[in-house]
């Protein structure tokens, strides 16, 4: 028996939810860069969910189930109010998300029909659950969600209590339709991983929101914010990233364990950071990102994620670092119960093997005689 490290190029499960063939990722057979410049969120949802693209009514019906279960319990206010208030934000989100499960009636019942109606109101509360962190701990209240809006449109009003633009409410839209799903990433392996011992979709989604907050993983987003203010002005990527390179340190949303030469959806958020950039008035941190996709790619021959240039798209909607990978979480959500609901299906544990590295024949030895 021999181990592939990192389980690289091992086909783990059977899908029909997304796929990466030839560098061109597709949800449910249609090219993200469709539905990248078509489709809302709440359709790439239900693309995911239903395995296709809703009627007007079927929509409409998602978006009413969507806005019905965005309020969240009084109790989970109540344990928002109890983290500290400089809780880790992905720590906080997996805190919470398992909590739920606490007050939901349906938790345990194992039915395709009960884990669609928690997979919706999950959906719909995890919006509500990154906006009311991010208010206590400023020490604001949470801001009740709006009726008949969309997700994008009511994360944005919650987290502020603001209407939002219309350009800020589309770039919130087409960044959650290009993290929605993505194959067996680590955290969508995590979900399938869990619920294949047939747990429960709540655990199944808290394994998933621990797997993403890993720097290598959804928390690059945040780590790539942390870089562009290190670095702090155009004058400084040179050096910095060519210290980084030399050093053999890695840069942050750049490399990807399948796409080898570029990740399709990078191009979107390349395109939306420069017109968010336009529109604000500064394109500072979108001509940084370039200077350093220009020296990494340059290089290294390594090409931007989807994670490098959203945090410049993010932060120049105002949304401070650290909710980043929980607005990633947010998108994602809709992908890892699609996966949920796929293992489900057609289920067997997933049990794989170890190529044992430790010593043989050892004898147990006595405390006495250690
Ligand atoms: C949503 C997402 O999860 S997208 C990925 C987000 N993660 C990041 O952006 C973190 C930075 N990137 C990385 O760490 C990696 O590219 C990963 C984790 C995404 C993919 O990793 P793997 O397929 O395991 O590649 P691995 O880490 O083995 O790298 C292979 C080689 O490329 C180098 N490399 C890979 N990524 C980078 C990078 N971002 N910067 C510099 N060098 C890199 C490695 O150092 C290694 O070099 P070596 O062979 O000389 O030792
Ligand atoms: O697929 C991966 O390994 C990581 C990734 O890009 C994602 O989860 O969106």
């Amino acid at each position: 028996m021999t181990a592939t490290k990192g389980l690289e190029g091992i086909v783990a499960a059977t899908s029909s939810i997304s796929s990466i063939i030839d560098g061109v990722l597709t949800y449910r057979g249609i090219n993200i860069d469709d539905l990248a410049e078509n489709a809302s969120f709440e359709e790439v949802a239900y693309l995911l969910w239903f395995g296709k693209l809703p009627t007007q009514a079927e929509l409409d019906d998602l978006n009413r189930q969507f806005s019905e279960y965005a309020a969240l319990p009084k109790q989970t206010i109540e344990h928002l109010k109890l983290l500290p208030s400089n809780s880790n934000s992905m720590a906080s989100l997996r805190t919470i998300v398992s909590s739920l499960a606490l007050y939901d009636a349906e938790a345990n019942d194992m039915t395709r029909e009960a884990n669609v109606r928690k997979a919706i109101r999950l959906q719909a509360q995890l919006p509500a659950v990154v906006a009311a962190y991010s208010r206590i701990r400023q020490g604001l209240e949470p801001i009740a969600p709006k009726q008949g809006v969309s997700i994008a449109h009511n994360f944005l009003f919650m987290l502020t209590g603001e209407e939002p633009s219309e350009v800020a409410i589309k770039a919130l839209d087409q960044a959650l339709v290009l993290h929605a799903d993505h194959e067996l990433n680590a955290s969508t392996f995590a979900a399938r991983v869990t619920v294949a011992t047939l747990s429960d979709i709540y655990s199944g989604v808290t394994s998933a929101i621990g797997a993403l907050k890993g720097p290598l993983h959804g928390g690059a987003n945040e780590a790539v914010m942390v870089m562009l203010e290190e670095i702090g002005s155009l004058a400084n990527v040179e050096s910095y990233i060519n210290d980084k390179l030399n050093n053999k340190v890695k840069i942050m949303g750049f490399g990807h364990r399948v796409y080898k030469n570029g990740d399709p959806r990078a191009k979107h958020l390349m395109k939306m950071s420069r017109e968010l950039g336009k529109q604000k008035g500064t394109l500072e941190l979108y001509e940084m990102s370039v200077k350093i996709e220009e020296l990494v790619t340059g290089q290294k021959g390594l090409k931007p994620n989807v994670d490098f240039y959203s945090a410049s798209v993010y932060t120049t909607l105002g949304i401070p670092r650290d909710l980043f990978t929980p607005i990633f979480a947010i998108s994602r959500l809709s992908g890892w119960t699609a996966h949920i609901l796929e293992q489900y299906e057609d289920n067997r544990l997933i049990r794989p093997r170890a190529e044992y590295t430790g010593p043989t024949n050892v004898k147990y030895v006595p405390i006495a005689q250690r």
